[in-house]
């Protein structure tokens, strides 16, 4: 038995075995071999199996995720039964006499840096297929395992160094029962997924790659952040207690699922919801938001091996706006890079990710891109109650220019004579210090203001929210935070604008009284936070919290902040 200590990312407790989710070492060594035959039968049997694992993948992606999500594998497969892929494997085994190995390696490093040097983005995103698909059929070759979290059919709990969010969106929830990873925050992208997929997660354990052994059992408590490896049958019983006293609790919860969310002295805020998919919706349904706070376009980006079309963009959006009915959904527009990459979307390696080309830096520059995800939403505007918002907004001229763009689709499309609704408005994420600071002259163009605490803190802090090294300095109560959020409130509220919060601040127990008292109008949330929050919120008096905000924002430290505030509110 041995324990191990994390961040908390998603709550509930899993109990089953562990799946350990590492990519194999892949080295091989050329050989001279005496008979080509067995090296071309090698290789074909290799070939072969990826493509039944591949199509079993194909399938229950399928079912899980849908066609679109799917589609990844059809290209995989393709290329996998490509003559002008496959011949060339086997000249090279018959005419130099080396192994499969080393055959498939040099064609498909050939392939791969053609393609890569193309001027023709189809054509580069060829490149990023044959990467993946040999490393499964070289893994077969060389007889190691690969990991298909997509083929998992029992119950477990993935162990990682990290999830990507792409490794994210294959797990399917009916077997994969929590995860684990070494690195990673609350508020990397892994976690904010396994929240909205309702699966228990502990990230930042730093050692459990190390200290798992495949098939060991392993109890997952995403609510306190703990890891027990092979537990004693004490532990397993105290857990199974505590998963149904969790179980327990939600029903309490869900009594005030379709109850407003008002304070003790009357005053409504609105409680939505961040997804990342239009599958999301139904957690938010469930949970009771009254409205979706920050639709994470990104993820239709991920997980696929081109670009969405407009036509598919607008479907998703369509979707997600006739669900709500005519409750509020901020869509976000494309947020990429940082921690996350678009396999087909070559860009540049960066130094420094999360200070460089992404988001609306690179919309701006892509307009191609931009337009085709602009068109979509504004097309989709009139089957629901649309907001659109744009992420990573560093100056009053990337606003206006992101605006001028969306405008100019508009007077397209309406000359097109499509019909496009007059009620969008255009808000912005405040994510970036610079626009907290001069929230005002931003108060006069906007109209409204979603506060992007995952990377407000990061930024302000100067603490990458991925490094757990670093996690001690990521303080959401930090004053210097609260100081930037109230600075937005106010800006927002005298221009008679809005503002919410769509960072993970916004669900945090103890942040809610303080951003209550501040005068935050909407908090936006993983969807399973919703009924905890309202739950609070009811108990607390939004007049007595406000006569604590000069008190609170003159503060020295995101402790005595803390604690002043738990005292307050007996957490
Ligand atoms: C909501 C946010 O955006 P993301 O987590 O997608 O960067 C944020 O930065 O707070
Ligand atoms: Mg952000």
């Amino acid at each position: 038995m041995s324990n191990l200590r994390g961040i908390a990312a998603s709550s509930g407790i899993a109990i089953a075995k562990v799946y350990k989710l590492a990519v194999p070492d892949l080295t091989i060594e050329q050989k001279t071999v005496e008979n080509p035959e067995v090296e071309i039968n090698r290789l074909s049997q290799a070939l072969e199996v990826s493509k039944q694992e591949l199509e079993i993948i194909k399938e229950n992606a399928k079912k899980s995720l849908g066609d679109e999500h799917a589609e990844i594998f059809s290209a995989h497969l393709l290329v996998l039964s490509d003559p002008e892929m496959i011949h060339p494997i086997h000249d090279k085994i018959k005419s130099e006499k080396v192994n499969a190995e080393a055959a498939l390696e040099e064609t498909a490093n050939m392939f791969i840096n053609m393609f890569k040097a193309m001027d023709n983005e189809y054509m580069r995103e060829r490149a990023a297929d044959i990467q993946d698909v040999t490393k499964r059929v070289m893994a077969h070759l060389l007889n190691v395992t690969f990991p298909n979290p997509a083929l998992i059919d029992e119950e477990v709990v993935i162990v990682a160094e990290d999830l990507t969010p792409s490794d994210t969106a294959q797990l399917n929830k009916q077997f994969v029962k929590g995860f684990t990873t070494n690195i990673g925050g609350r508020t990397s992208h892994s976690a904010i997924m396994a929240r909205s997929l309702e699966i228990p997660a502990v990230v930042g354990t730093k050692t459990i790659m190390s200290d798992a052994k495949e098939n060991d059992l392993i109890i997952v408590d995403g609510i306190d952040g703990d890891v027990i490896l092979n537990p004693t049958e004490e532990q397993i019983t105290s857990y199974k207690q505590k998963h149904a006293e969790f179980e327990k609790q939600k029903e309490i919860w869900a009594q005030l699922k379709d109850e407003p969310t008002i304070s003790s002295d009357n005053h409504h805020v609105e409680l939505v919801a961040n997804i990342g998919t239009p599958e999301d919706v139904t957690g938010v349904v469930n949970n009771g938001g009254e409205g979706v706070g920050l639709y994470r376009t990104e993820f239709l980006y991920m997980g696929k091996s081109k670009l969405p079309t407009e036509e598919e963009q607008y479907e998703a959006y369509k979707s997600v706006l006739e669900q709500m009915g005519d409750k509020p959904v901020v869509v976000r527009t494309l947020d990429i890079g940082g921690d996350k990459e678009l396999s087909y979307l070559k860009l540049p390696e960066e130094m420094n990710p999360f200070l460089g080309f992404r988001a609306i830096r690179l919309c701006l520059e892509r307009d191609d891109i931009f337009r085709t995800q602009l068109r979509a939403l504004l097309r989709a505007s009139v089957y629901g109650n649309l907001k659109i918002m744009f992420p990573m907004i560093a100056t009053l001229d990337e606003f206006r220019q992101a605006k001028a763009l969306l405008l100019e689709e508009k007077d397209n499309l309406k000359s097109e004579g499509t019909v496009v609704s007059d009620d969008i408005e255009i808000g912005i994420m405040v994510e970036i210090p610079s626009t907290a600071v001069i929230a005002r002259q931003f108060a006069k163009e906007v109209d409204f203001f979603s506060i992007g605490t995952n990377d407000l803190i990061q930024y302000t802090m100067a603490a990458d929210r991925m490094n757990e090294r670093v996690s001690y300095l990521y303080q959401p109560y930090h004053p210097a935070i609260l100081n930037l959020v109230n600075n937005v409130i106010e800006a927002a509220h005298a221009e008679g604008k809005w503002a919410g919060m769509c960072g993970e601040m916004a669900g945090d127990s103890i942040a809610i009284p303080i951003l209550l008292g501040l005068g935050l109008d909407e908090f936006s949330m993983s969807a399973t936070s919703i009924l905890p929050a309202r739950t609070q919120i009811r108990g607390l008096s939004k007049q007595e919290l406000a006569s604590y905000k000069e008190q609170l924002l003159s503060m020295s430290t995101a402790d005595e902040v803390e604690a002043f505030i738990r005292e307050k509110t007996n957490q």
